[in-house]
């Protein structure tokens, strides 16, 4: 069982309020005059990874509040709870064990009295047998042809986490073609197959729960699809694969279940790329690049279960997070990647994060009186840069981001990682000083402006600064750096989670529009006009109706 704690009763969080009042009123320019040697007492290295977080409104005495209020939250113990496969997601009645999934020390880890290592191990070393032999060729279509195209049809957690980690290891990819569908939406299962042939083409049907509607759909579609292309029911074998839990429903769809990757109801859909729904990227940048991923991630889990918090990277991300949510009052988070590779890294942490966290009851079933988990948003830099940055800069939010970067590019040509780079080191730099109205007006000065252009136009190029940011420098975005980043992330969530006193392992919220599309659909398959629902809805289905 999980501590059941409001924090904001704790003695930490009544000393962070007072000292937030004299936090608040200080610059982080100032912070940094003060004090030289911020850079050395707020980074920490772990492995290839460097947080460097001394551009957070904090000194000393906020880290030591926030570390004393994970304690009082009983983050030390709810940790070993998680690791110990307890039943913490208690409304589900399930353990939350992602991390036995890349255990790759193999220590048993118990589920009422079971150890899953030798589950996970067997699905693991069926990957392996299965990846190599598409990859090789060896695996051969019903027409004898080896397979090209990779096609992942899943949703939410079934889709996201494959996209992100094949996008972002692309430098690593073979020459599998790989696709993914996840959107009921007829155009994207119809592009993708004008994109690929029957007989050279692999269908991953990923999804945990084998109901969802929407990959279901795209199953079917894609099924049918198949059939017209001229293969036959015997053929869907060697095309058709499954990655889920549910063995009945594979079957009922028409599976072998010797197509089957299964995976347990400990692994939570928005954590599961480390479960057999990562088939597709063993498939996209061979099983070795996916192990390594693996044992990325348990590295970070290690550091998690066994550093001090003081240099515990999942740990300091989480507490920083809780000061400009619970203190400062904002409302959203920003990632931002300075690679290429990681364009979906903020979209699959939307996921992760907002799924997680966002709830409003206690994990004693009370409404919460205090605010949970944020916003999450972001898109890579520089791209970000001449979007939404100058909202950032001089907008009335207040955005805390983290600025993730390699220090080696998979692609070095000519200055192009400089350049990227000096934006990465600008940003933080920018928003953590601006630029004072002295500074403008002799900016102004010196560019020949008259003083009566300054006055117009000084205020308008005066920046507040005091922009908090985390930097996230890696020597090399790897499948073992990637793998320990995304795992860092998930911690982060999960100390959040600890902390707010919330489940961050369900998603009943998710329901209530599954429920009434349900209800729904079958009012669209009539001509008749509905009045059923509210004014608007009745008002929105009728005139689809007409127009369809
Ligand atoms: O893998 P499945 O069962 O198809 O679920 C896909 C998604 O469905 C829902 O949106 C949620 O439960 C997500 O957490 C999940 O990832």
């Amino acid at each position: 069982m999980l501590p059941k704690i409001n924090f904001t009763e704790t003695a930490s969080y009544k000393y962070l309020t007072d000292h937030f009042i004299e936090i608040s009123e200080k610059h982080l320019r100032g912070l940094f005059r003060e004090d030289p040697a911020r850079y050395e007492k707020f980074s920490v290295k772990f492995n290839e990874i460097l947080l460097d977080y001394s551009k957070n409104r904090i000194n000393e005495t906020t880290m030591a509040l926030l570390i004393q209020l994970a304690k009082e939250c009983g983050l030390k113990e709810a940790i070993e709870a998680m690791f110990t496969g307890e039943i913490i997601n208690e409304t589900e009645g399930r353990a939350v064990l992602h991390t036995a999934l890349r255990n790759q020390w193999n220590e048993p880890v118990k589920v009422d009295g079971a150890d899953v290592m030798p589950d996970v191990n067997g699905v693991l070393r069926k990957i392996e047998q299965f990846s190599h032999s598409v990859i090789s060729g060896e695996w051969k279509g019903y027409t004898g042809k080896t397979i090209t195209d990779i096609v992942n049809i899943g949703i939410g957690g079934s889709d996201l986490g494959p996209v992100m980690v094949t996008e972002a290891l692309k430098a690593y990819k073979n020459h599998l073609n790989l696709h993914f569908v996840s959107n009921v939406d007829g155009t994207h299962i119809i592009e993708t197959l004008k994109k690929v042939k029957a007989e050279s083409t692999l269908f991953l049907i990923a999804s945990k729960t084998f109901t969802t509607q929407e990959t279901m759909a795209n199953a079917h579609t894609a099924r049918n699809w198949f059939l017209q292309e001229g293969a036959s029911d015997s053929d869907v074998a060697k095309h058709f694969a499954a990655l889920s839990t549910n063995e009945k429903a594979v079957a009922a769809f028409g599976i072998d279940t010797n197509n089957m990757f299964g995976f347990w109801d400990w692994v939570g859909g928005r954590y599961s790329l480390w479960s057999a729904i990562g088939t597709s990227i063993a498939l996209g940048i061979g099983f070795d690049n996916f192990k390594a991923l693996l044992a990325g991630a348990h590295a970070m889990d290690r550091h998690f279960r066994e550093t001090e918090f003081e240099q515990n990277l999942p740990v300091i991300m989480a507490l920083l997070g809780i000061w400009y949510n619970n203190f400062f009052e904002a409302e959203s988070h920003a990632i931002l990647p300075y690679d290429q590779y990681m364009s979906r890294f903020a979209a699959y942490f939307q996921q992760g994060d907002m799924e997680s966290n966002g709830k409003y009851v206690d994990r004693n079933g009370e409404k919460v009186n205090y605010q949970t988990g944020p916003i999450i948003w972001g898109e890579p830099g520089t791209n970000g840069q001449h979007a939404f940055y100058q909202l950032i800069h001089q907008g009335t939010k207040l955005i805390p981001a983290d600025f993730i970067a390699p220090a080696q590019s998979h692609n070095p040509v000519g200055a192009h990682h400089s350049l990227l780079l000096s934006n990465f080191f600008a940003q933080t730099e920018a928003l953590m000083n601006g630029k004072t109205e002295e500074e403008v007006i002799a900016e102004l000065k010196e560019a020949g402006k008259s003083e009566q252009e300054i006055e117009a136009l000084a205020a308008f190029k005066v920046f507040e600064g005091n922009r908090p940011t985390n930097s996230i420098l890696v020597k090399k975005i790897t499948p073992e750096t990637l793998g320990s980043l995304i795992a860092m992330y998930e911690h982060k969530i999960f100390v959040q989670g600890i902390i707010w006193n919330i489940f961050s392992f369900d998603q009943w919220g998710v329901e209530l529009g599954k429920q009434l599309a349900n209800k729904i659909l079958p009012e669209l398959q009539t001509k008749d006009f509905i009045h059923s629902h509210d004014s608007s809805t009745n008002g929105l289905i009728n005139q689809y109706k007409e127009w369809r």
